[in-house]
C-alpha cells in the first residue's frame, strides 16, 4: 500500500520509517529534534516527527504506539496512551512522550521514540433498535466468564 509522506525535516529524507524486518508491524517514528530533550520523571513533552502522512482512505487509520524496550526500560511511553491518526489528518505526526518512570530521560535528536502501525478502519453507521436478539454472553462481563 502506499501512502502520500510529506517530509517536514529535511533530515528525515535519509530516515523514513521503514519497516525493521520483513514481519514487522511498526515503522519507528523518530524525534525532530534540534537538541537533546530532557523529561524528567512524569514530564510529557510533544514531539514532532518531522513528516507528515495522509492516508486519504477512511478504510485506514494509523496509531501510534510504544516501543517495548523505551517502554519498558526507560518508561518512556505516550502521553495519550495510543495515537490515534485519521485518514483525513494533513497535519506533522506528533508523538507525545511521557517518561513515566522515577529517572529522568533525555531523548536524543533522531532517535527512535514511538511506532506508527497501519490499521484498516471500519465505519459504522447505528440502526437504532428496542431489544437486541439473545447472545450467549449478554450483558455479562468484567470477569462474568471466571478466572479457571
Ligand atoms: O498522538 C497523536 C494523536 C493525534 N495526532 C493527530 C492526528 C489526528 O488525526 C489528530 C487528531 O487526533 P484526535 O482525534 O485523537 O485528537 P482530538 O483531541 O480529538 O482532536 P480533534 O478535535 O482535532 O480531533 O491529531 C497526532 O499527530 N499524534
Ligand atoms: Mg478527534
Amino acid at each position: 500500500m502506499k501512502i502520500d509522506l510529506k517530509i517536514l525535516d529535511p533530515r528525515m529524507r535519509e530516515q523514513l520509517p521503514a519497516y525493521a524486518t520483513p514481519g514487522s508491524a511498526g515503522l519507528d517514528l523518530r524525534a525532530s529534534l534540534d537538541a537533546p530533550l530532557t523529561l524528567a520523571p512524569n514530564a510529557w513533552q510533544l514531539v514532532p516527527t518531522g513528516i507528515a502522512i495522509y492516508l486519504r482512505d477512511p478504510g485506514y487509520a494509523a496509531m501510534i504506539l510504544p516501543r517495548s524496550g523505551l517502554g519498558h526500560k526507560h518508561g518512556i511511553v505516550l502521553g495519550n496512551l495510543v495515537g490515534l491518526i485519521d485518514s483525513d489528518y494533513q497535519g506533522q505526526l506528533m508523538v507525545s512522550a511521557w517518561n513515566r518512570s522515577p529517572t529522568p530521560y533525555t531523548l536524543q535528536p533522531l532517535e527512535r521514540l514511538a511506532q506508527l502501525v497501519i490499521v484498516p478502519v471500519v465505519q459504522a453507521q447505528f440502526q437504532l433498535v428496542d431489544e437486541f436478539p439473545p447472545s450467549v454472553r449478554g450483558e455479562g462481563g468484567y470477569g462474568s466468564t471466571g478466572t479457571a
